[in-house]
């Protein structure tokens, strides 16, 4: 029995988390800079504030209500004076009707304040909402290199979520409660300032008991929002990796993680929850104490004839009521932590530097031949001491050429096409199309001249039509077919019961890898880009597929530049141009035969791709996969 008591407390209590504000980082580091509530406050009135006329209508609402709430007892005393005293003139009926009256009107004000201030709240959160997703759109990419995606999520869903619910009802009660209790203390201060000596008599132990629950809570809360942050993230990637979890049989290992994780968040909120529970017992046995000492003390002072019944019982209602905001201030106080943790963990995001707005570039690409030259282009991922990603590439593209990008793996192949796309810009040398730098046009422009058929093609949930759409969003159907044609993938979709209105899953999930790859090179000759990016499919896909892909492939490289990340030797070989990348730098580059020729480090690679094919193609189960360079 005694074990089953305490069995809730096994969880131990995270004393580092109060003793380093919730900041989460590890001890020993400077703590973070203290957070800005008053600043998150006002940004979050800023959005209120859009809809002041709603807003003053309900703080008018909430000034009516708290008067009326007021008015119920002082009529209240009045009628129990006026009838002890026997003078009896006004019928019992009028006190009656008027009480009624008070009370009606008091439920009508509360119910408006709450419908409107629920309106706004709704609003204020779903421009939020809103913001924030638009500015996700608009960060750029190594913003996501450094997060989680789930964490990412967990601040447009948990985080708006707590914003909402505080807007929704706690903002408008604490207001209220404020206004109460200064109404309350006026009126109890005129009617007898004894007597509202006495009940302010609990005040500072209210005020003590609240500090220290709030100072433990308001870490615990702020830690439970950021564990719920990194749970979401940890779900997040272990569902999108779950055939890999379960091909190397990482199941147990992740479960137990997520047991680690899940239990934090145990812990902060068992003790956030408990703690706080200790807040309505604090302030109901302080309630009862300051109630008994006004019918104490106020029934000797009415003996003595020093205030009358009906002012003690205007006291006792008014300490209930007085007591009551405090109440609804010390529990709103804990929900409004969360919602400011939450707010600004929002805030953190809308801060985020967005992808250079092209200030002071505002040329727009418009008809482009492909030119394209890199100069003297140098660029790291990590600014600080790391060696360059990229060092010194130089070299030429003309339009409609095809150029394959070989080497090593981590050579720098995709750095060199991010900065190609403007993912990334280079931390020196230049990079043009068709004679202009490209830090000169407009991301936009740039990218609507490009178009990507990488490995894992990326499709949407939504039909096959809309998947291929999505490269011009105005194209006709028509259209659309037309470029599956050219794909070759039309004739793979008119097989499918749907045809192009079969609806794919998340991911594209519901047609194989090879069918996926044509539609995005269905999606790729929509867009008419004059740049192209491939990235050539690792995996080996059967042999039919891979010839419709191969036909796909060229006719949609036909007139344009295209870069190549290639892996098969045939398509290097038929490349205009090979840039042989090793390390970051480029080592060599010119056509398949001059680069054999020349007897360097190309030729080497041929070579032995050619002796493992060999091996290959005698033991058939060894080696690298065949046909892949
Ligand atoms: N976002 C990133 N932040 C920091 N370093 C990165 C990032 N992306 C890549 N790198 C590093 O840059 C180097 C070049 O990577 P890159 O992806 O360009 O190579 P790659 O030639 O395309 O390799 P692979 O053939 O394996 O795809 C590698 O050492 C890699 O670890």
């Amino acid at each position: 029995m005694f074990k089953a008591f305490l069995e809730p407390f096994r969880h131990p209590y995270p004393k580092e988390i109060i003793q380093r504000g919730g900041e989460g980082q590890p001890r020993g580091k400077p703590k973070a800079k203290a957070k800005d509530w008053s600043g998150t406050l006002g940004r979050i009135w800023r959005y209120l504030a859009r809809r002041k006329g709603k807003l003053s209508l309900v703080l008018l609402m909430v000034v009516f209500s708290s008067g009326l709430a007021l008015l119920g007892p002082y009529l209240l005393g009045v009628a129990v004076d006026h009838y002890l005293e026997g003078s009896g003139g006004r019928p019992w009926i009028i006190f009656l009707t008027g009480l009624a009256l008070v009370y009606a009107g008091s439920s009508l004000t509360s119910w408006l304040q709450n419908i409107w201030m629920i309106e706004i709240a709704q609003e204020t959160v779903y421009r939020l909402r809103t913001d924030l997703f638009a500015k996700l759109h608009r960060l750029p990419i190594p913003y996501y290199g450094k997060r989680q995606q789930g964490e990412i999520m967990s601040r447009v869903t948990n985080d708006i979520d707590n914003v909402s619910s505080t807007l929704n009802s706690s903002a408008i009660q604490i207001f209220s409660s404020v206004l109460t209790l200064v109404g309350t203390i006026t009126v109890m201060l005129l009617l007898s300032p004894i007597l509202t000596l006495l009940t302010f008599l609990v005040v500072p132990l209210m005020a003590l008991g609240m500090r220290w629950i709030t100072r433990r809570t308001g870490p615990l809360y702020k830690q439970r929002q950021r564990d719920l942050g990194n749970l979401n993230g940890y779900i997040e990637e272990t569902l999108s990796g779950q055939r890999i979890i379960k091909a190397f049989s990482q199941e147990e290992r992740v479960i137990r993680d997520f047991r680690e994780r899940n239990d934090s968040i145990r812990r902060s909120g068992f003790w956030a929850q408990t703690i706080s529970g200790f807040i309505p017992k604090l302030m109901n046995g302080l309630n009862n104490l300051s109630f008994a000492l006004v019918a104490g003390i106020g029934g000797v002072l009415a003996i003595r004839g020093a205030v009358t019944v009906g002012v003690i019982i205007v006291f006792v209602e008014y300490a209930r009521q007085f007591t009551r905001p405090l109440n609804d201030l010390a529990n709103q106080w804990n929900t409004l932590l969360s919602a400011i943790a939450g707010a600004e963990r929002v805030f953190e995001v809308l801060d985020e530097e967005e992808e250079s707005r092209d200030e002071g570039q505002t040329a727009e690409l418009e008809e482009v031949k492909g030119a394209v030259v890199f100069k003297n282009v140098t660029f790291s991922y990590e600014k600080e001491g790391a060696a360059a990603t990229l060092k010194d590439i130089s070299f030429t593209a003309e339009p409609g050429e095809t150029v394959a990008l070989v080497g090593p793996t981590g050579a720098g192949k995709t750095t060199l096409i991010q900065l190609l796309s403007r993912f990334y810009d280079p931390d020196s040398g230049t990079i043009t199309l068709d004679g202009r730098d490209l830090t000169s046009v407009t991301r936009d422009s740039l990218r609507r001249r490009m178009a990507f058929v990488l490995q894992d093609s990326f499709l949407f949930q939504g039909t096959i039509r809309e998947n291929i759409r999505f490269g011009r969003l105005n194209a006709t159907d028509a259209e659309v077919e037309e470029a599956a044609k050219l794909a070759n993938a039309h004739s793979f979709i008119t097989r499918l019961a749907d045809g192009y209105d079969k609806v794919l899953g998340i991911g594209g999930e519901g047609i194989s890898q090879g069918q996926k790859q044509l539609l995005a090179i269905a999606r790729a000759l929509l867009a008419d880009p004059s740049i192209l990016v491939l990235d050539e499919a690792t995996s080996s896909i059967d042999t039919v597929t891979e010839i419709k892909i191969q036909e796909g492939l060229q006719r949609l490289m036909r007139g344009r530049t295209s870069f190549v990340i290639a892996h098969r030797l045939n398509t290097i070989r038929q490349a205009d141009k090979i840039l042989v990348l090793q390390g970051g730098r480029l080592i060599e580059q010119g056509d398949h035969e001059t680069l054999m020729a020349e007897g360097g480090f190309y030729s080497r690679l041929v070579q032995a791709y050619l002796e493992d094919r060999t091996r290959d193609t005698e033991e058939p189960t060894g080696g690298k996969p065949s046909g892949h360079f």
